[in-house]
């Protein structure tokens, strides 16, 4: 069954409940004999603690968006705790809802958005932006000591597409708009976003912005960050309204100081995006290279020739073996060396010419094409594997992933060294995966998939992992986050890899525009 965007997640999993899926069989057998069996079953029934936001100040929420609008409820409380990180899942698994809001707000428009910002700020109540729930780096845990209470300010009203120009080719979209919703407003007119990230059907336009993310076709259609034209944003101290022309030279760029902001310098309420014209064809093919250095130069050398397909990604030898990139088959697969997956976009012609130029470049450098089957059905299950950790979780298997970005001549060394870093950390019998799917002339990203029998203390066993992940990461000269953002969990490594004047600044901003601090407290600035 198709999951269905609009669909709740289920608190304890990932994405739609209807969608849920066991894991295949051929995968079981192969799970048990790496891991051994253990039943792990998450925890039923578990509710938050109750509301702590006393009548009088509720009162005065219901008043700004409505009463119907003002949740207190046990479980929609539960649905806006933190977000879908495996720490984050086994915590609620275990039962845990103590992050729980005391309320959810859903306020319709900029200027309810405003005036509830207000409202906090008077009263000292924390609040926390909730776009789509996918975040995965702690940036929906925010703390709430010294304050008065904690609102999760939920944009699920505003989905509205609200202004389309075709001759500049921009859209102007609400905040709440899930991936999916997104587009079908915008194919309505025959455009498309193209930003699909793994999380596309339940993540959000505003969850995008705020987060800087970027998806599966970032080689054809850029990073969520680089098609931003514009964006409104509520702060607790006024309004911003940024974006008059598609570049300027007026001083620093503030949309990119709202961009990965993260909820913690104000509400993204719009966000004006460039837009493309929705493609004709759609092909997505496989490649086998000899070995990920061989796969990794053959990108670099397409980056830097300016020949992008719209897709482009290149598994590790370990991740190919296990064939990530098709979940449905894993342990199926016993193809020897790395797999390319190669997508092109566009009309007729301009995939024929792209898609012509881009085989005859990595026929030169030694790929052997393996035709559209893998690329076709890596393209079905691009969404699934999500649903998967899922299961392998209830298996008593550990799985989590991480990423980060550095320039093509350190990309073998960050490689080499946070793979290491994972290996000693889980130990033997630990499966450490890994792929580049975001390529850029000067350098790419790398995104590590762990698996490990868990241990009596799942949660202190990745934590460790996590941190000797990390740590390798900036001691390679790396970014501590290519695209998942720095929530609460990246800040200790974010504050080394900006300095001490960034975090200064970052801080100084925080205090102008938020200066009781109520927005997100705790999440990003170190
Ligand atoms: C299985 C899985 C796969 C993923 N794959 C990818 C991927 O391929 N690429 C990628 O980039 N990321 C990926 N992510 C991470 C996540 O989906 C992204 O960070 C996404 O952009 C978050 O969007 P959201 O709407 O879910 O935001 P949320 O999780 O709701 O919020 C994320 C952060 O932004 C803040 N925020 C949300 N909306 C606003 C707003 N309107 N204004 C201000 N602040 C706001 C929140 O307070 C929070 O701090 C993945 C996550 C999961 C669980």
């Amino acid at each position: 069954m198709r999951p269905s965007p609009t669909a709740e997640m289920h608190p304890q999993r990932w994405g739609d409940p209807a969608a849920a899926t066991d894991l295949p069989e051929s995968a079981l057998g192969l799970v048990e004999l790496a891991f051994g069996r253990q039943d792990r079953p998450a925890t039923s029934g578990a509710t938050p603690p109750a509301s702590a936001l006393p009548a009088r100040l509720l009162e005065g929420l219901r008043e700004i968006v409505g009463p119907e609008h003002v949740l207190v409820d046990d479980a929609t409380r539960t649905l806006r705790t933190r977000g879908k990180s495996t720490p984050d899942l086994l915590r609620a698994r275990a039962g845990d809802f103590t992050d729980a809001p005391d309320a959810v707000v859903r306020p319709d428009g900029h200027v309810e958005v405003a005036d509830v910002l207000a409202w906090a700020h008077e009263h000292r109540v924390a609040v926390v932006p909730f776009g789509g729930g996918t975040c995965v780096t702690g940036g929906l845990a925010a703390r709430r000591d010294g304050f008065a209470g904690l609102v999760s300010l939920d944009l699920v009203r505003m989905k509205r597409l609200l202004a389309v120009d075709e001759v500049s080719m921009t859209a102007t979209l609400q905040p709440g708009l899930r991936g999916p919703e997104a587009e079908a407003l915008l194919a309505a007119h025959g455009l498309t976003l193209g930003h699909y990230p793994q999380s596309y059907l339940h993540a959000s336009i505003g969850g995008f912005a705020a987060t800087r993310s970027s998806g599966q076709s970032s080689a054809g259609y850029g990073r969520f960050d680089a098609m931003v034209v514009g964006l409104t944003a509520a702060t607790p101290t006024g309004s911003l309204d940024l974006g008059s022309s598609p570049a300027n030279a007026a001083g620093p760029d503030l949309r990119q100081l709202l961009l990965g902001s993260e909820g913690a310098f104000g509400v993204i309420t719009s966000v004006t995006v460039r837009v493309r014209r929705a493609p004709e064809v759609t092909t997505y093919e496989g490649w086998r290279w000899p070995s990920f250095d061989a796969g990794s130069d053959a990108m670099r050398t397409l980056a830097q020739a300016g020949l992008m397909p719209t897709v482009l990604r290149l598994s590790d030898e370990s991740e190919t073996a296990i064939n990530l990139a098709d979940p449905s088959s894993i342990g199926g697969a016993d193809d020897p060396g790395c797999l390319m997956i190669t997508g092109y976009e566009g009309t007729a012609e301009q995939v024929a010419v792209t898609r012509a130029a881009v085989s005859t470049v990595l026929e030169g450098l030694g790929g052997t094409g393996l035709g559209t089957e893998p690329g076709e059905k890596w393209s079905r299950g691009r969404f699934d594997a999500p649903y998967l950790r899922d299961a392998l979780l209830d298996q008593g298997v550990l799985v989590e992933t991480l990423e980060t970005a550095t320039f093509w001549s350190n990309r073998r060394r960050l490689h080499a060294e946070v793979r290491e870093a994972l290996q000693s950390s889980l130990g033997d019998g630990s499966l450490v995966l890994c792929h580049i799917s975001h390529v850029y002339e000067t350098g790419c990203s790398l995104y590590f998939t762990v698996a490990a029998r868990q241990a009596e203390d799942p949660l202190a066993q990745w934590q460790a992992a996590k941190v000797a992940a990390s740590d390798a990461m900036i001691a390679a000269g790396a970014t501590i986050t290519h695209h998942h953002a720095v929530g609460t969990d990246h800040k200790p490594w974010f504050a080394q890899e900006i300095g001490e004047v960034g975090v200064r600044m970052l801080r100084a901003v925080k205090a102008e525009v938020d200066p009781a601090g109520i927005l997100n407290p705790g999440v990003l600035i170190p």
